[in-house]
């Protein structure tokens, strides 16, 4: 190795792994694309991979409320996640599927579908797989990662925020929704997600737990900036 290889691989930073979940709406997405961007890492939101998954299953008319029809079928669709945090992509059988996976429909049946073991393990597989090739590090953000996916994980954080705070955020971005409405629908779907029985939406026992209810977007990236540069640091 010449010197300046030597010099290179002694002061690069060493490739973390950073798994961030929380329930919906307490700014996991928002949070690891920012982080990954500012630090030069690949980014990973698994949620896409359970929603396109289900947007699959919708469209090939198989019945969600089906467990054994999801089952039975959760081999068959190609998902593709792309992992530059400053444009994010998925594909399903080559078809770009980042906009008809934020539909209504989809939301609605993402808990059902994401709840099938078979589902789970074949998703699992596709997420231990890109974080394990991304040479460089990685955010990877979801539900289970720090329990299930990458308990070897270097950082694992856990976002918490009032389900107030976060139906209010969640409204803003929709024009006149309901906040009551959307605050609801937020509490089921972390219900159902914490609820089943295979990998639960849980804080992971490692877990740094950041509540985010009275912070700003910004002051949240800003503490995971910090967490990542202590752990890189060895602190
Ligand atoms: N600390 C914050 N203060 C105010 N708004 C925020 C904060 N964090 C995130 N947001 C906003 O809240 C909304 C939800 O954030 P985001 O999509 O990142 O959450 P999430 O945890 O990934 O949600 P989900 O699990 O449902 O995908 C976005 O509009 C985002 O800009
Ligand atoms: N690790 C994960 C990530 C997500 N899910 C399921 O997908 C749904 C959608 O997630 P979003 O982050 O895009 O809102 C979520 O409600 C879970 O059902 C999961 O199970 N595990």
């Amino acid at each position: 190795m010449s010197d300046t290889v030597e010099t290179a691989a002694r002061t690069a930073p060493a490739a973390v792994i950073v798994a961030i979940d929380g329930p919906s709406g307490t700014g996991k997405s928002s949070t690891s694309k920012a982080v990954a961007a500012k630090l030069g890492l690949s980014y990973l939101d698994t949620g896409a991979q359970y929603r396109a998954i289900t947007w699959w299953m919708l469209t090939n008319n198989v019945d969600t409320s089906d467990a054994a029809a999801v089952a039975n079928a959760s081999a068959k669709p190609a998902i593709v996640s792309g992992t530059d945090p400053l444009a994010p992509t998925i594909t399903v059988d080559g078809v770009d599927a980042s906009g008809p996976i934020r539909t209504q429909e989809v939301t609605a049946e993402v808990s059902a579908v994401s709840a099938v073991p078979e589902v789970r393990t074949r998703i699992t597989e596709l997420q231990r797989e890109i974080a394990r090739g991304a040479e460089g590090g990685i955010v990877v953000e979801g539900r289970d990662i720090g329990t299930t996916v990458l308990p070897e994980a270097g950082l694992k954080i856990f976002l918490t925020a009032s389900p107030e705070a976060r139906a209010a955020r969640r409204s803003g971005e929709t024009k006149g929704a309901d906040v009551n409405a959307t605050k609801e629908a937020l509490i089921k779907r972390d219900a159902a997600d914490s609820g089943r029985k295979t990998s639960p939406l849980a804080k992971a026992a490692d877990a740094i737990e950041v509540d985010t209810t009275d912070l700003t977007l910004d002051q949240v990236i800003e503490c995971v900036v910090t967490l990542v540069e202590e752990k890189r640091a060895g602190k």
